[in-house]
């Protein structure tokens, strides 16, 4: 087995009326938001995952069951940091992130500064590690008709 692993993050998230909009670790101004046991941070969400699943050590669920109260309404800034002290535990660290919101509306791209801000200082990883990138889906699905958001990651880690 090499020193590198790589792990994939895929969720989906409802868009509702009269919800919070959390993406990245940022509030977007929007008239819809994000609905989920946590604050639905759909981008946090696939990035445990990839870290996790890099790891081989389970998935965002397992670790912060979205039975348990603690979890309610709980800011996916606080899953992400112990994502990567359970990370650090088993003696890895963080290559890169490349990660995709798919979204119909609003447009990503004026916020990706900040999301990668507030990730970097979050995850302690350096900026130019971590990428955002968005899409629509012409209109198509689920996304395209903006009754949800969705996101995938790919994440390489080595042992240290
Ligand atoms: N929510 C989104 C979706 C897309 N973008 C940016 O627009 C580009 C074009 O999107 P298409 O779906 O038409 O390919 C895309 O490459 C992103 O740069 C965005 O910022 N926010
Ligand atoms: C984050 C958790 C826990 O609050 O809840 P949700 O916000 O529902 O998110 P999801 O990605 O569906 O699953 C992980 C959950 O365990």
């Amino acid at each position: 087995m090499s020193n590198f692993r790589i792990g994939f993050g895929y969720d989906v998230h409802q868009l509702q009326p009269d919800y919070d909009f959390w993406l990245g670790g940022i509030k977007l101004e929007h008239h819809l938001g994000a609905v989920g046991h946590s604050d639905a941070d759909v981008l946090i969400h696939v990035i445990c995952d990839a870290l996790l699943g890099a790891a081989n050590i389970r998935d965002i669920g397992y670790h912060f069951s979205d039975k348990d109260p603690k979890y309610k309404g709980i800011d996916s800034k606080i899953l992400l940091k112990e994502v990567m002290r359970l990370l650090r535990e088993e003696g890895y660290e963080v290559g890169n992130i490349d990660t995709t919101v798919c979204l119909q509306e609003p447009k990503v791209n004026p916020h990706i500064p900040a999301i990668k801000a507030c990730l970097s200082e979050v995850m302690d990883v350096a900026e130019d590690d971590i990428s955002i990138k968005a899409t629509t889906t012409e209109r198509l699905g689920f996304v395209g008709r903006e009754e949800g958001v969705s996101a995938y990651c790919v994440a390489l880690i080595y042992k240290v």
